[in-house]
């Protein structure tokens, strides 16, 4: 029970930054510019010896971008800058979406108070984790338990007031949460999102298998091109990239850090694979249906993690669990709050993602999917145990199929900084528990009686 379904791993490729390449880069690179240098000089020799006007440029292109493609496809680094898109499919930050620190230059100690910094913009800056702590405080001692509550969003004139500090995101920490800041899945927008789903998006019937909580069966979402270009695009023209599938756990580190770490686990005996390889991201088709999925719920894409494949042979499953990763609440992209999931395949026999709690079983239809959601209505940050789901054993046939998992918040840029919650709690969570809020106001007063 409770299990979390594994998320795509974050790659350890650097992130070429400007003027500071990796070792490995360089050598690729070095390599990379020797081969086009006598490609150029033969193209040269070739385009004077027949006297023909080719440039050497347009000789050379294809052969570079095929080049590049394949390397990028291997895995390996141009070098090139890359958009801030592209490092986003792969999982990783270009620098400008890092957080800006906000910390202490040397120099910073007691003689920094509250009337220095909001005097001074220079010292505010040089001293910014203190001067934050000095000038944004909270005056009431509810105040953790009212941002706890979200009343920074939904009493938002009276919490700025009053509660600076615990409306902040925690100046120390880069994957602390802004309380101040709305997520987009918020009190009451599941309704609105189904709702408008099935008013906005008659193309697709729909078939309400419940309300409370919604479960929603949409068909005819994709054709049968577009299923197997799906499962090409994702899986790989060979399925490469498909795995065993992996569930995941948290595990404690060495330095006591807890970090969620995917595993082989009996719970889940299916084979999947992430879309986040550049022949997946870049598939024309996979674009197209991630556009599709995403104006159906009206989210922003970056809410969604990369698409997972499924496949399911006879006798494959993955038992009851949900897909809600609790160690998300306190992280900057939030929870879960959606699956959008697609079948890419009939199933002779068996294959039903069955709700025991609703009892509801949905069965696999190639082109539909089964949209459900997490969290409550009334508080999507709220697990909701009845869309707890299994996935029954296939009996005859093979099913294919696709997991989306939408956020309350940003997910790709949380996890391209390592902010998905995945690397252990912030070190101070504010939000997670009142205790932990209440240790929190302790520990600010503590600090500032002790200036
Ligand atoms: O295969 C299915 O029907 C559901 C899969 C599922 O629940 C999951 O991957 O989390
Ligand atoms: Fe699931």
């Amino acid at each position: 029970m409770g299990k979390n379904n594994a998320k795509p791993p974050l790659k350890s490729k650097k992130v070429p930054s400007q003027g500071s390449q990796s070792a490995g880069t360089i050598v690729n690179s070095a390599l990379i510019a020797a081969v086009i240098a006598i490609v150029a000089a033969c193209a040269f020799y070739y385009s004077d010896a027949l006297g023909q006007r080719k440039t050497v440029e347009s000789m050379i292109k294809p052969f570079a971008q095929k080049l590049e493609s394949k390397l990028n496809d291997l895995g390996v680094d141009m070098g090139r800058s890359m958009t801030a898109e592209e490092l986003l499919q792969e999982g990783r930050a270009h620098e400008s979406l890092k957080r800006p620190q906000c910390r202490d230059a040397p120099g910073c100690g007691k003689s920094v108070t509250a009337d220095s910094c909001a005097a001074d913009e220079a010292l505010a800056l040089r001293c910014c984790s203190s001067c934050h702590k000095l000038t944004c405080v909270d005056t009431h001692t509810d105040c953790p338990t009212w941002a706890y509550e979200m009343k920074c969003i939904d009493n938002a004139e009276f919490m700025k007031a009053n509660c600076c500090s615990s409306c902040s995101p925690d100046p120390d920490d880069p994957c602390s949460i802004d309380p101040s800041e709305r997520p987009d899945v918020h009190t009451g927008d599941i309704t609105k999102i189904f709702e408008r789903a099935m008013r906005e998006f008659p193309q697709y019937p729909a078939t309400v298998h419940s309300t409370d909580p919604w479960v929603v069966q949409f068909d005819n979402l994709l054709d049968d091109e577009e299923c197997a270009g799906i499962i090409e695009a994702v899986g790989g023209k060979r399925g490469e990239y498909i795995r065993p599938s992996t569930t995941a756990k948290p595990v404690r580190q060495a330095n006591g850090q807890v970090v969620l770490t995917d595993v082989p686990d009996q719970i889940r005996t299916s084979h999947n694979a992430w879309c986040q390889h550049r022949s997946c991201f870049k598939h024309p088709v996979h674009e197209r249906v991630i556009k599709r999925i995403m104006s159906i719920v009206g989210l922003p894409e970056n809410n969604a993690e990369h698409m997972q494949l499924l496949k399911y042979g006879p006798g494959e499953y993955y038992r009851l669990h949900h897909d809600w990763i609790p160690e998300q609440l306190d992280a900057r992209c939030g929870p879960r709050a959606f699956t959008f999931f697609l079948y890419l395949s009939d199933v002779e026999e068996g294959g039903g993602t069955n709700f025991p709690y609703l009892n509801i079983t949905v069965m696999p239809k190639k082109g539909s999917a089964v949209l459900w959601p997490h969290g409550l209505d009334s508080d999507p940050r709220t697990k909701d145990h009845r869309t707890h789901h299994e996935a029954m054993p296939v009996i005859k046939g093979m099913k294919w199929g696709a997991n989306y998992w939408i956020h309350v918040s940003d997910f790709k840029t949380a996890m391209a900084t390592g902010c998905d919650g995945r690397q252990g709690q912030p070190r101070r969570s504010r939000m997670l528990t009142q205790q932990g809020a209440q240790a929190r106001l302790q520990e600010d007063a503590a600090q500032r009686a002790g200036r």
